[in-house]
């Protein structure tokens, strides 16, 4: 199986959207409305950030978790005990960000958040009635003015040749937040995993962007919209050499939302951060 990408300029594009994302957890879309030499920028110079020592100045704060993270103190996936191969800033417009990278970052934030807002509209549109009656607010409501939604800036760096036995760029997870979006990075190598358990590439050419269910939709749809695995694989042969950025924003709805009659946003987050060990 191949995943679809949809025209996002189609009369049926909602509709088919909606349906790949209940299918496979994810939807591609073309012919949207994120602007692709903008992407192209921030890869760039994001990219030329990494490179520097710079970024040391932006180390983290673990209170407020903006900033720079490592790759010493990356990530590891749950259930996993392998790091993954990364490093990454943590972008919130409350936060630190580099000035001379500000205005590009926050444009598509803002840019980003918008066309995330329609896509629930969209979500909330095609739901069936007996899943859009367990919303507690409309879906675009939930992450209006949120503070927080976190656009992450990753580098994968080139492979060095020492890595840990096992580790891969992103290990397989699921995203904790309601949706996510995500231009086609400048290289490929992400993955979700489809129902029978097979590894598919998500069609990464570039100018894509790529949708996909994070956990707190799943719980807040009792479990109809699956928040699926997905991992980015290693480069092989002379891809090795490169570097890869890719910009996932994390939609967050405001921490008194209700998700569930379990939970709300901001009590199912702290239990996953607990899990995770972050907090
Ligand atoms: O880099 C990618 O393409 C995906 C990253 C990802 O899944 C994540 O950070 O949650
Ligand atoms: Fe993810």
């Amino acid at each position: 199986m191949r995943l679809k990408t949809i025209d996002y300029q189609a009369s049926d594009a909602a509709e088919r959207f909606v349906s790949s994302l209940k299918e496979t957890g994810f939807g591609v879309l073309t012919n949207h409305p994120i602007d692709k030499d903008l992407v192209e920028s921030i890869y760039q110079e994001w990219h030329a950030f990494f490179n520097t020592a710079e970024k040391r100045a932006f180390l983290f704060n673990p209170q407020t978790q903006d900033g720079f993270f490592p790759a010493e103190i990356s990530e590891t996936a749950k259930g996993h005990s392998v790091k993954d191969i990364k490093e990454y800033f943590h972008i919130y417009p409350w936060g630190r960000i580099p000035d001379s990278l500000k205005d590009n970052i926050l444009k598509y934030y803002t840019n980003a958040n918008a066309l995330a807002s329609e896509l629930l509209e969209w979500v909330e549109q095609h739901s069936p009635a007996e899943v859009k009656q367990q919303f507690s607010i409309a879906l675009p409501k939930m992450i209006e003015n949120s503070q927080k939604t976190l656009l992450r800036v990753l580098h994968y760096p080139p492979m060095s040749g020492n890595e840990e036995p096992g580790a891969i760029r992103a290990a397989a997870h699921e995203d904790i937040n309601l949706i996510t979006v995500l231009p086609a990075a400048n290289e490929p190598g992400l993955q979700v995993q489809l129902k029978d358990g097979e590894w598919i590439d998500v069609p990464s050419d570039f100018g894509n962007l790529i949708i996909n269910i994070g956990d707190m939709l799943q719980e807040a749809s009792g479990g109809y919209f699956p928040s699926t695995s997905h991992r980015v694989i290693n480069p092989q042969g002379m891809d090795i050499t490169k570097s890869r950025i890719s910009l996932p924003l994390f939609l967050h709805p405001n921490p008194q939302v209700k998700l569930s009659e379990k939970y709300t946003a901001d009590s199912y987050l702290m239990e996953r951060l607990r899990e995770l060990g972050v907090i």
